[in-house]
């Protein structure tokens, strides 16, 4: 059994790509390398470099490595980036998927397991999101996740392709030191960034209705998530019903100014953050159950905030 891996050179995805072999699942990856790196790939597994809208490569890496089922990370995930470059969003998000949803069913294969976001709920007005809660993205690229997984559903009712959605909340840490976010918009790269060129590290605005006023997230070990998806494959290939969509959140929520106190314990460097303006677009506070994922996809955490924050700098400062 084959599964392909687009985007399985960037952060998260390389983290699937290690689970999957973790389980002796055979693995390929398609990845254009615009925000993934070539060596997060492994020598043993096949890169093909280039994009799901290119649609003869993707119907060739289906044939060649007789793939079985696709774990779908490629797109443009830059939510806020997003804002300013909506086609570019929905051409990379929505027209690749549909590209890949084709390539899918020309070739036969029948599963897929999707990667959305938390992105989908906007700022939701509860505090602990579940599955039920109501979709309301707020840039293009939470609408262009959303859409992603209609067309998932759609494909689903139209050539009864099996398919699952997983909505990460906010992922972190290292499950090898090798592989790292290299993200230039995300809290954790940011702040490490700053701790290693010698700058003090910004907290976007102290004036939420929070209890320390910085804005709260549901932090997950990158590895954590990988493992869910190994056991969300497994699940489809085994014909097991699945649900359209599943969070993956830890249901704790953390501040930016604890995550500033952990990283200053990770790396021993001690430092008291600046403050900066709001950042246009943040929620106060987005916070999930995972009670859904901790029942069908061997969903749990393995790690914690403090791991998160270790493995990140460990890689980091390699
Ligand atoms: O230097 C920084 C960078 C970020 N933040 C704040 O830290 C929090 C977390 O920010 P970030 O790491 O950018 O994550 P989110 O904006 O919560 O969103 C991330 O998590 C979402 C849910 O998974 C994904 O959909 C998005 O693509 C991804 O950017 C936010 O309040 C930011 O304003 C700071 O205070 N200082």
């Amino acid at each position: 059994m084959n599964w392909l891996v687009t985007g399985g050179a960037g952060y998260i995805g390389s983290h699937i790509v290690q689970a999957f072999q973790g389980v002796g699942l055979g693995v390929v990856v398609l990845d254009d390398l615009s925000s993934g790196h070539a060596e997060f790939v492994p020598d043993d597994v096949p890169l093909v470099r280039g994009s799901i809208l290119d649609t003869d490569l993707v119907a060739a890496t289906l044939a060649e490595h007789r793939v079985t089922g696709v774990v779908h990370l490629a797109g443009f995930k830059y939510a806020g980036v997003s804002v300013d470059r909506p086609l570019h969003t929905y051409e990379q998000n929505v027209t690749g998927t549909g590209r890949l949803l084709a390539g899918m069913a020309a070739a036969g294969v029948d599963k897929i397991v999707f990667s959305s976001s938390a992105a989908v709920y906007g700022t939701p007005d509860t505090d602990l999101v579940t599955e039920q809660t109501a979709t309301a993205p707020e840039s293009p690229y939470g609408e262009s996740k959303l859409i992603g997984e209609w067309l998932l559903r759609d494909q689903g009712r139209a050539t009864g392709l099996r398919h699952t959605s997983l909505r990460y909340f906010n992922v972190v840490g290292s499950g090898s030191p090798a592989l790292f976010d290299s993200s230039p918009h995300n809290l954790f790269p940011l702040v490490l960034d700053a701790l290693v060129a010698g700058r003090t590290p910004r907290i976007n605005g102290d004036d939420y209705p929070t209890p320390d006023g910085t804005c709260v997230r549901d932090y997950v070990h990158v590895a954590d998530l990988a493992i869910s998806h190994v056991a969300a494959a497994q699940a489809l290939a085994a014909g097991r019903d699945l649900e359209p969509v599943y969070n993956l959140g830890s249901g704790d929520g953390v501040s930016v100014r604890q995550i500033m106190t952990a990283m200053a314990n990770a790396t021993g460097i001690p430092f008291t953050p600046e403050v900066a303006p709001r950042r246009a677009g943040d929620p106060a506070r987005i916070v999930a159950s995972g009670e859904l994922a901790a029942r069908d996809l061997d969903w749990k955490m393995r790690h914690t905030l403090a791991d998160m924050v270790q493995s990140a700098w460990e890689a980091r400062a390699r």
